[in-house]
């Protein structure tokens, strides 16, 4: 039934203000207030209807995007939108397009790495769209091993510029966003060679096609490198090839704010720390954390209504049938998640206070604290997208086989998620990155130098190894000292064990190798703890709004706890519990499993979503899903003629045949 509300007696239920959770979620009144107008701005313009988006072909997905984009500036520009509501913007429009790496990367690749002068020169441009860039690193042959680049940047002395080359099939530029049929310019990574010497990999900016007519400049060869996963999904945007041909381009294209080539050719490397040349990544993954919050939250609003709406088999004294969402299995898959969500909001929010403090500090030439962050950006952005596409997929079983059809919103969801796996950098090989941050740590005890920021704790060595946990009952575990000690304690141990298991190599990088496995248990360990630990301060801040922080505290305890449940071998073998805190764990757990269960739909409407971002029949706001489904199921192209395109070739024949041997 249109108007009525199939989720009323649920939301009745609340125990907590949703608006004021709403702006806790969003990270202020004003952030709140932004979202909810152009979250409505876009789901309002037919323009960014996206239903249609599986039945597409390529070209025509390609072409809505652009239309999309186009269109999306048109109105921020008419709108005079702030930088912060056209982020937004992007983001509801929810739909990969060339433009996330022309402004999530291009330019701040120029920021970041461009002199004063090149930023001026460069960035007006880019500013206003009159020139598209992308980011243009990976190759063919490598992705992760960066040092490992093949493409050539060589000073040619005599007529004071570069020549770009691809010297070999491997080292094409394979993948980059924006590339393959967009970007008329790009950031190039290449080995510098000035004088026959190597001096490592520079970013340049190259432009690769006329601003005329769009065709590739002479000694170009660019294109798309097709199909990716899904229908729809990641389909949207033209991830490219590039080859360059002995490509010219004037010195002053090389971003020199990090080192510099002189008219003479001499190399000038400045005196910062020359990994700021991967600055640009440690800025995405930053925003990578946040927007897993966003995925996931997205998954879980969809699976938390369906399952408020789903009802399976009677319940034990009869009457109507269970609510499938009231099932402990269900509970038990879905809650954590929920948790998780939030989980990844607030660690997300300071992770961003995170990067803008190292980048005050780097502007101020205090290089300290760069070791760090690069290790919480790489070793958080691993953590919450290897949760957060897991989750999406649990999100789509917790949902049936409904959860299976594109009109669930799960499929595109988890196809367009997937790849934040491994873009900006592989997992395993970001958790690895974390992994040496710790060994150094480590191995820096009692040298005098006190471990600060996220490994502070590893300062209390001689307490975390002896300790043994005081839980005595279920309510310890909801003890935030408690909590912290449990996890505190499992990080240290692992990341100890493995020091001390490389210590018994002779050679550190053969050790490091052999134990691989082990090193990234200990790497997720730590950045586990980093979330549990921002979690329990964000809910020992102050928290406006009835019943809110008790929702929170609850959130809390139920990601700490699932974690110490699904990690129970880690827990046990470093002696951080005992088995029978573990039960106690357990005990806890279900507990607020019931207590969060009333508040479950509240929960999800806290994230503001309207029907057109959440793109699901399932996850609708009224719960009115079995009208929908049908109304979803007429619309599919095979349903537009009763007797399908097919027939009369190969039905007709094959129950003819059947007729005529039946006959005899
Ligand atoms: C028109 C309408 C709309 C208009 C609207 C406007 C608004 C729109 C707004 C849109 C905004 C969008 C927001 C952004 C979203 C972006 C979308 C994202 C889409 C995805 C695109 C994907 C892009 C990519 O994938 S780019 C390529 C990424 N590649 C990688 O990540 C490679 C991974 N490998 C590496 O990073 C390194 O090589 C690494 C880390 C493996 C290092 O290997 P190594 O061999 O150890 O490295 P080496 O170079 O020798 O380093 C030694 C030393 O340095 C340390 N190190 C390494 N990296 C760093 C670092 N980044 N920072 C600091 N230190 C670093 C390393 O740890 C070693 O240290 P020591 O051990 O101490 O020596
Ligand atoms: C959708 C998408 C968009 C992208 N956009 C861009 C872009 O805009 N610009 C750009 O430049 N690039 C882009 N990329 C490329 C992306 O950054 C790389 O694919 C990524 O960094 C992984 O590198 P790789 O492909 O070389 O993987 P590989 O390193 O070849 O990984 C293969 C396997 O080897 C393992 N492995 C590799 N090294 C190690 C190690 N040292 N120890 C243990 N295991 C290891 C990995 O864990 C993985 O299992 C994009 C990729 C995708 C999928």
């Amino acid at each position: 039934m249109e108007g009525v509300d199939h989720l009323a007696d649920e939301r009745n239920k609340a125990e907590f203000d949703v608006e004021e959770m709403k702006i806790v979620w969003a990270g202020s009144r004003h952030a709140f207030q932004v979202s909810n107008r152009i979250s409505r701005l876009v789901a309002n313009d037919p323009i960014f209807e996206k239903s249609k988006r599986a039945v597409m072909s390529r070209k025509e997905l390609f072409k809505n995007t652009l239309k999309k984009s186009a269109h999306a500036w048109k109105m921020i520009n008419e709108l005079r939108l702030s930088d912060e509501e056209s982020i937004r913007f992007r983001s509801f429009m929810d739909q990969p397009g060339f433009v996330d790496l022309h402004w999530g990367m291009f330019v701040p690749a120029i920021k970041g790495q461009g002199t004063e002068e090149q930023q001026q020169k460069w960035l007006p441009l880019a500013n206003n769209m009159q020139i598209i860039g992308c980011y243009a690193q990976t190759e063919l042959g490598h992705g992760s091993h960066v040092q490992g680049l093949e493409t050539t940047a060589t000073f040619d002395p005599q007529t004071d510029q570069f020549i770009i080359h691809s010297p070999t099939q491997t080292s094409s530029k394979w993948w980059p966003g924006g590339l393959g049929k967009v970007s008329t310019h790009a950031v190039v990574y290449a080995r510098l060679i000035t004088n026959g010497k190597d001096h490592g990999v520079h970013g340049f900016i190259v432009q690769l096609r006329s601003l005329d007519d769009h065709s590739p400049l002479p000694g170009i060869t660019v294109g798309d490198i097709g199909m990716k996963f899904g229908n729809g999904a990641y389909n949207s945007m033209d991830n490219g090839f590039l080859k360059f041909d002995h490509f010219r381009i004037p010195r002053d294209q090389m971003l020199m704010r990090l080192s510099k080539v002189t008219r003479e050719g001499k190399y000038v490397a400045s005196d910062v720390p020359r990994q700021l040349v991967y600055g640009t990544m440690v800025f995405v993954r930053q925003s990578i954390v946040s927007n897993a919050s966003n995925a996931l939250s997205r998954a879980v609003c969809i699976a938390t209504r369906y399952s408020a709406v789903r009802r399976q088999f009677a319940s034990q004294n009869g009457g109507t049938e269970t609510q499938v969402i009231d099932y402990k299995t269900q509970q038990n898959r879905l809650f954590p998640l929920l948790a998780s969500a939030y989980a990844f909001r607030f660690v997300g929010e300071w992770l961003k206070w995170l990067y803008t403090d190292v980048t005050q500090r780097l502007e101020a030439s205090d290089f300290a604290t760069l070791p760090e962050a690069h290790a919480c950006t790489a070793g958080l952005k691993s953590m919450t997208t290897s949760a957060t596409a897991d989750g999406i997929e649990e999100c789509r079983k917790l949902c049936g086989g409904h959860g299976y059809l594109w009109c669930s919103g799960l499929p595109e969801l988890f196809a367009v998620y997937v790849p934040a796996c491994t873009y900006e950098g592989d997992n395993v090989v970001l958790q690895l990155q974390v992994a040496r941050f710790l060994m150094k740590t480590v191995s820096q005890l009692g040298s005098g130098k006190a471990p600060a920021g996220t490994t502070e704790y590893m300062g209390r060595a001689q307490h975390l190894l002896k300790c043994r946990s005081s839980v005595k009952k279920a309510e310890d575990w909801l003890n935030p000292g408690m909590v912290l000690e449990a996890f505190e304690a499992r990080a240290l141990r692992m990341a100890v064990s493995c020091a001390n298991n490389l210590s018994k190599f002779e050679n550190q990088e053969q050790g490091f190798s052999e134990l691989l496995a082990d090193l990234v248990e200990a790497a997720i360990a730590h950045c586990q703890l980093i979330v549990v630990s921002k979690f329990i301060a964000k809910i020992e801040g102050e928290i406006k709004g009835k019943g809110v922080k008790n929702q929170l505290k609850n959130l809390c305890y139920i990601y700490a706890l699932h974690l110490l449940h699904k990690h129970l071998g880690d827990f046990l073998s470093t002696d951080s519990v005992t088995p029978e805190q573990a039960s106690l764990a357990s005990h806890q757990l279900r507990s607020l499993y019931s207590q969060l269960r009333p508040n479950a739909v509240a929960l999800v409407d806290a994230f503001n979503y309207t029907d057109h971002y959440l793109g699901s029949v399932l996850g609708r706001y009224d719960g009115n899903v079995y009208p929908k489904l049908f109304e979803e199921a007429l619309k599919d192209p095979l349903n537009d003629s009763v007797v399908p395109d097919g027939y009369h070739e190969y039905i007709r024949p094959l129950i003819k045949q059947h007729i005529r041997s039946a006959r005899l």
